[in-house]
């Protein structure tokens, strides 16, 4: 199945190669290419991989929640929460989000979604390059008193000890796929 949703990536044109341009990173970095989960999690084929594949990693962590950091996280904890609800053995994992910035107006919240302080939390993001994005999310959660002690990225680059920085907050990553798992998976061109 990871070999399925590597496949996935190519076929839906969410993996991106411009070595000339490059894409701008979240870190600032410059890369040649570019992993667009948010393309990939419009298809529901791909969600339904994705939501599988987290649930086998996820069976043997306790939790009550799933959420991370917007954009990214919303679509991946929904569809993680929709499939382990309908799977035998069902689980009732709520979802949550942190917002960027704290809302400034209605209910003003950083985090929204189902979750109370003492919770056991895994954090979920699309990618995991320098781990920025997701300890930001980490930190969000542990400060409104959710514990957290596994994270769960769909692709790992494996740069900018991104998985090294996250370990040292005391957490266990799962990733479903690594950048090497998207390259060989490349199509070869005609
Ligand atoms: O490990 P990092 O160096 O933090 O990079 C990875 C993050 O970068 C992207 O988010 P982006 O800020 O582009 O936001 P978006 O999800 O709102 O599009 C991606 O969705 C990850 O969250
Ligand atoms: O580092 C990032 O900002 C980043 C890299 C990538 O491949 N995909 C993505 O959505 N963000």
């Amino acid at each position: 199945m990871r070999d399925q949703l590597a496949k996935a990536f190519h076929a839906t044109q969410s993996f991106r190669w411009d070595p000339e341009r490059g894409f701008k990173l979240a870190s600032g970095l410059t890369s040649p290419f570019y992993v667009d989960c948010r393309s990939l999690m419009a298809y529901p084929a791909a969600r339904r991989l994705v939501a599988s594949l987290a649930y086998d990693a996820l069976r043997p962590v306790e939790l009550d929640c799933l959420g991370g950091l917007e954009i990214g996280a919303i679509s991946i904890a929904t569809t993680i929460s929709d499939f382990a609800f309908a799977a035998q053995p069902s689980r009732d994992w709520r979802t949550f989000v942190v917002r960027k910035q704290a809302k400034d107006h209605g209910l003003g919240k950083l985090i929204e979604g189902a979750f109370r302080p003492g919770e056991r939390a895994v954090i979920v993001d699309d990618v995991l390059t320098s781990g920025g994005s997701l300890l930001k999310a980490v930190a969000a959660a542990r400060g409104a008193g959710l514990t957290v002690s596994h994270a769960l990225v769909i692709v790992d680059r494996k740069e900018q000890e991104g998985r090294k920085k996250v370990e040292a907050e005391g957490l266990t990553l799962l990733s479903l796929l690594t950048i090497d798992d998207l390259i060989r998976q490349q199509p070869a061109k005609v």
